[in-house]
Protein backbone atom coordinates (compact mmCIF):
# COMPACT_ATOMS: atom_id res chain seq x y z
CA UNK A 1 0.00 0.00 0.00
CA UNK A 2 1.42 3.58 -0.86
CA UNK A 3 0.47 6.80 1.50
CA UNK A 4 0.96 9.88 0.28
CA UNK A 5 2.21 12.24 2.48
CA UNK A 6 3.60 15.66 2.52
CA UNK A 7 6.54 17.32 4.31
CA UNK A 8 6.81 20.38 6.55
CA UNK A 9 8.72 22.54 8.84
CA UNK A 10 8.08 25.31 11.31
CA UNK A 11 11.67 27.10 12.17
CA UNK A 12 13.04 23.49 11.81
CA UNK A 13 10.49 22.01 13.51
CA UNK A 14 9.84 19.45 10.92
CA UNK A 15 6.46 17.30 10.54
CA UNK A 16 5.13 14.10 8.24
CA UNK A 17 1.78 15.35 7.12
CA UNK A 18 -1.23 13.26 6.04
CA UNK A 19 -4.66 13.75 4.90
CA UNK A 20 -6.79 11.17 6.58
CA UNK A 21 -9.85 12.87 6.51
CA UNK A 22 -10.93 9.23 4.58
CA UNK A 23 -9.94 7.36 7.93
CA UNK A 24 -7.68 5.23 5.80
CA UNK A 25 -4.38 5.37 8.15
CA UNK A 26 -3.62 2.50 10.53
CA UNK A 27 -3.32 4.49 13.74
CA UNK A 28 -2.72 2.23 15.98
CA UNK A 29 0.47 1.09 14.43
CA UNK A 30 3.17 2.92 16.33
CA UNK A 31 6.02 1.25 14.98
CA UNK A 32 4.59 2.38 11.12
CA UNK A 33 4.61 6.13 12.83
CA UNK A 34 8.08 5.38 14.09
CA UNK A 35 9.57 4.21 10.56
CA UNK A 36 7.55 7.26 8.41
CA UNK A 37 9.55 9.58 10.89
CA UNK A 38 12.98 7.78 10.78
CA UNK A 39 15.52 9.70 9.21
CA UNK A 40 17.27 6.81 7.88
CA UNK A 41 13.96 4.48 7.32
CA UNK A 42 11.64 6.65 6.48
CA UNK A 43 10.48 10.02 5.29
CA UNK A 44 12.00 11.85 8.36
CA UNK A 45 10.64 13.80 10.95
CA UNK A 46 10.29 15.30 14.44
CA UNK A 47 6.73 14.28 14.44
CA UNK A 48 3.99 12.95 11.98
CA UNK A 49 0.36 14.99 11.64
CA UNK A 50 -3.11 13.67 10.59
CA UNK A 51 -5.32 16.28 9.30
CA UNK A 52 -8.94 14.38 10.68
CA UNK A 53 -12.45 15.53 9.46
CA UNK A 54 -14.08 17.35 12.67
CA UNK A 55 -18.09 18.08 12.72
CA UNK A 56 -17.90 21.35 14.74
CA UNK A 57 -14.32 23.03 13.37
CA UNK A 58 -12.69 22.80 10.38
CA UNK A 59 -10.48 19.99 11.07
CA UNK A 60 -9.20 17.64 13.57
CA UNK A 61 -5.19 17.86 14.37
CA UNK A 62 -3.60 14.16 15.86
CA UNK A 63 -0.33 14.86 16.72
CA UNK A 64 2.90 11.49 17.14
CA UNK A 65 6.17 11.95 18.67
CA UNK A 66 8.60 10.75 16.11
CA UNK A 67 8.67 7.64 18.34
CA UNK A 68 5.50 6.65 17.11
CA UNK A 69 3.04 7.40 20.33
CA UNK A 70 0.28 9.81 19.78
CA UNK A 71 1.48 13.25 22.56
CA UNK A 72 -0.13 16.10 23.77
CA UNK A 73 -0.06 19.81 21.71
CA UNK A 74 2.86 20.43 19.47
CA UNK A 75 2.53 24.18 18.61
CA UNK A 76 4.86 24.39 15.30
CA UNK A 77 2.62 21.25 14.33
CA UNK A 78 -0.23 22.98 14.55
CA UNK A 79 0.99 26.35 12.53
CA UNK A 80 2.19 23.64 9.93
CA UNK A 81 -1.32 21.69 10.09
CA UNK A 82 -2.84 25.40 9.51
CA UNK A 83 -0.90 25.74 6.35
CA UNK A 84 -1.37 22.17 4.87
CA UNK A 85 -5.34 22.73 5.28
CA UNK A 86 -4.32 25.79 3.61
CA UNK A 87 -2.89 24.18 0.50
CA UNK A 88 -5.47 21.72 0.95
CA UNK A 89 -8.35 24.02 0.33
CA UNK A 90 -9.49 22.76 3.68
CA UNK A 91 -9.44 26.42 4.73
CA UNK A 92 -8.85 29.49 3.46
CA UNK A 93 -6.07 31.97 5.42
CA UNK A 94 -8.30 31.37 8.73
CA UNK A 95 -8.84 28.31 10.83
CA UNK A 96 -10.49 26.98 13.29
CA UNK A 97 -9.14 23.29 14.52
CA UNK A 98 -9.88 20.93 17.34
CA UNK A 99 -6.68 19.20 19.37
CA UNK A 100 -5.82 17.43 22.04
CA UNK A 101 -5.78 20.40 24.59
CA UNK A 102 -8.92 21.95 23.31
CA UNK A 103 -10.06 24.48 20.31
CA UNK A 104 -7.51 26.49 18.35
CA UNK A 105 -8.10 29.76 15.91
CA UNK A 106 -5.32 30.71 13.57
CA UNK A 107 -4.88 32.79 10.63
CA UNK A 108 -2.59 33.18 7.93
CA UNK A 109 -0.49 35.88 7.16
CA UNK A 110 2.19 36.93 4.32
CA UNK A 111 5.60 34.75 3.67
CA UNK A 112 3.96 31.23 5.17
CA UNK A 113 3.93 33.11 9.06
CA UNK A 114 0.82 31.46 10.47
CA UNK A 115 -0.80 33.00 14.16
CA UNK A 116 -1.63 30.05 16.17
CA UNK A 117 -3.85 31.08 19.58
CA UNK A 118 -2.12 28.64 21.98
CA UNK A 119 -4.31 27.59 25.31
CA UNK A 120 -4.63 29.76 28.44
CA UNK A 121 -1.74 29.36 30.95
CA UNK A 122 -3.67 29.05 34.57
CA UNK A 123 -0.53 27.73 37.04
CA UNK A 124 3.19 28.42 36.69
CA UNK A 125 5.25 26.75 39.06
CA UNK A 126 7.99 28.95 40.30
CA UNK A 127 10.91 27.45 41.92
CA UNK A 128 14.09 28.59 43.04
CA UNK A 129 16.32 27.35 39.46
CA UNK A 130 13.58 26.48 37.23
CA UNK A 131 9.99 27.68 36.00
CA UNK A 132 7.11 24.75 35.25
CA UNK A 133 4.20 25.31 33.73
CA UNK A 134 1.48 23.59 30.57
CA UNK A 135 1.24 25.58 27.25
CA UNK A 136 -0.64 22.28 25.82
CA UNK A 137 2.67 19.88 26.24
CA UNK A 138 4.57 20.20 30.22
CA UNK A 139 7.21 22.38 30.09
CA UNK A 140 10.55 22.68 32.33
CA UNK A 141 12.38 26.54 31.99
CA UNK A 142 15.43 26.52 33.16
CA UNK A 143 18.09 30.01 32.83
CA UNK A 144 21.85 28.69 31.78
CA UNK A 145 24.89 30.72 31.11
CA UNK A 146 26.17 29.08 28.05
CA UNK A 147 23.63 28.51 25.84
CA UNK A 148 25.63 28.14 23.08
CA UNK A 149 27.68 25.36 24.32
CA UNK A 150 25.52 24.08 26.61
CA UNK A 151 24.67 20.18 26.13
CA UNK A 152 20.72 20.24 25.59
CA UNK A 153 20.62 16.25 25.02
CA UNK A 154 22.89 15.10 27.97
CA UNK A 155 20.85 17.88 30.56
CA UNK A 156 17.83 17.95 29.50
CA UNK A 157 17.46 13.57 29.40
CA UNK A 158 18.67 13.56 32.74
CA UNK A 159 16.40 16.15 33.68
CA UNK A 160 13.13 14.14 31.52
CA UNK A 161 14.19 11.14 33.33
CA UNK A 162 15.06 12.58 36.61
CA UNK A 163 13.13 12.81 39.73
CA UNK A 164 11.19 15.31 39.11
CA UNK A 165 8.86 14.53 36.00
CA UNK A 166 8.60 10.65 36.21
CA UNK A 167 7.65 8.88 34.02
CA UNK A 168 4.77 10.76 31.92
CA UNK A 169 8.20 13.30 31.57
CA UNK A 170 8.63 16.86 30.14
CA UNK A 171 9.97 19.07 27.45
CA UNK A 172 12.89 20.72 29.14
CA UNK A 173 14.07 24.29 27.56
CA UNK A 174 17.10 26.10 28.33
CA UNK A 175 17.22 29.63 28.39
CA UNK A 176 19.42 32.71 27.74
CA UNK A 177 18.08 36.44 28.04
CA UNK A 178 19.60 38.84 24.89
CA UNK A 179 17.65 42.21 26.24
CA UNK A 180 14.51 42.74 27.60
CA UNK A 181 12.31 41.67 24.48
CA UNK A 182 14.41 38.72 23.47
CA UNK A 183 15.24 35.64 24.53
CA UNK A 184 17.47 32.19 23.42
CA UNK A 185 16.31 29.00 23.60
CA UNK A 186 17.50 25.54 23.25
CA UNK A 187 14.59 22.72 23.62
CA UNK A 188 15.19 18.81 24.22
CA UNK A 189 11.56 17.07 23.07
CA UNK A 190 10.06 14.68 24.75
CA UNK A 191 9.13 11.79 22.31
CA UNK A 192 11.81 12.47 19.99
CA UNK A 193 14.45 12.31 22.77
CA UNK A 194 16.81 14.85 21.64
CA UNK A 195 17.42 18.38 21.07
CA UNK A 196 15.38 19.73 18.19
CA UNK A 197 15.61 23.27 16.52
CA UNK A 198 12.51 24.35 17.96
CA UNK A 199 9.56 23.75 19.97
CA UNK A 200 6.41 26.16 19.75
CA UNK A 201 4.98 25.17 23.15
CA UNK A 202 8.32 25.47 24.48
CA UNK A 203 8.83 28.98 22.84
CA UNK A 204 5.28 30.05 24.52
CA UNK A 205 6.15 28.05 27.70
CA UNK A 206 9.66 30.57 27.82
CA UNK A 207 8.09 33.91 26.87
CA UNK A 208 5.35 33.09 29.99
CA UNK A 209 7.73 32.12 32.06
CA UNK A 210 10.58 34.47 31.56
CA UNK A 211 7.54 37.56 32.12
CA UNK A 212 6.00 35.21 35.28
CA UNK A 213 9.51 34.83 36.80
CA UNK A 214 10.40 39.04 36.49
CA UNK A 215 13.19 38.38 33.99
CA UNK A 216 11.08 40.86 31.67
CA UNK A 217 7.31 42.56 31.48
CA UNK A 218 6.90 42.40 28.35
CA UNK A 219 3.75 40.97 26.92
CA UNK A 220 5.18 40.76 23.32
CA UNK A 221 8.83 38.58 23.23
CA UNK A 222 11.20 37.52 20.43
CA UNK A 223 12.09 33.94 20.51
CA UNK A 224 15.47 32.77 19.07
CA UNK A 225 15.07 28.89 18.80
CA UNK A 226 17.95 27.19 16.44
CA UNK A 227 15.63 26.83 13.56
CA UNK A 228 14.88 30.59 13.15
CA UNK A 229 12.38 32.98 15.05
CA UNK A 230 9.42 32.92 16.83
CA UNK A 231 7.35 35.63 18.62
CA UNK A 232 4.75 35.16 22.02
CA UNK A 233 2.04 37.52 23.05
CA UNK A 234 -0.12 36.81 25.47
CA UNK A 235 -2.52 39.03 28.21
CA UNK A 236 -1.64 38.70 31.69
CA UNK A 237 -3.54 39.33 34.48
CA UNK A 238 -1.34 37.81 37.69
CA UNK A 239 -0.43 34.38 37.02
CA UNK A 240 -3.16 33.78 34.40
CA UNK A 241 -2.36 34.33 30.75
CA UNK A 242 -4.73 34.62 28.15
CA UNK A 243 -4.57 35.32 24.17
CA UNK A 244 -2.04 33.60 23.97
CA UNK A 245 -0.05 33.26 20.49
CA UNK A 246 2.38 31.91 18.84
CA UNK A 247 3.27 32.97 15.67
CA UNK A 248 6.26 32.34 13.12
CA UNK A 249 6.87 30.57 9.47
CA UNK A 250 5.41 26.92 8.52
CA UNK A 251 6.35 26.20 5.06
CA UNK A 252 5.67 23.30 3.21
CA UNK A 253 9.20 21.26 2.07
CA UNK A 254 7.95 18.53 -0.66
CA UNK A 255 5.67 16.30 -0.98
CA UNK A 256 5.72 12.14 -2.45
CA UNK A 257 4.67 8.89 -1.86
CA UNK A 258 6.05 6.30 0.40
CA UNK A 259 4.93 2.02 0.08
CA UNK A 260 3.96 0.97 3.76
N1 LIG B 1 7.44 20.22 18.88
C1 LIG B 1 6.28 20.48 19.62
C2 LIG B 1 6.07 19.78 20.91
C3 LIG B 1 5.59 18.36 20.65
C4 LIG B 1 5.12 17.61 21.87
C5 LIG B 1 6.24 17.17 22.74
N2 LIG B 1 7.30 16.49 22.09
C6 LIG B 1 5.63 16.31 23.86
O1 LIG B 1 5.43 15.11 23.68
O2 LIG B 1 5.32 16.88 24.91
C7 LIG B 1 5.91 21.94 19.64
O3 LIG B 1 6.24 22.65 18.67
O4 LIG B 1 5.20 22.39 20.54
Amino acid sequence: MQIEFYKYQGTGNDFVMIDNRSGFFPKEDIKLIERLCDRRFGIGADGLILLENDTETDFRMVYYNSDGNQSSMCGNGGRCLVAFANQLGVVKNKATFIATDGLHHASVGDDAIISLQMIDVDEVQKKDSYTFLNTGSPHHVQIVDDLEHYNVKENGAAIRYGVLYGEKGSNINFVKKVDDSTFSLRTYERGVEDETLACGTGATAVAIAMNAIGQTDKTSINLNVEGGKLVVSFDKEGDHFTNVFLTGPAKFVFKGTIEI
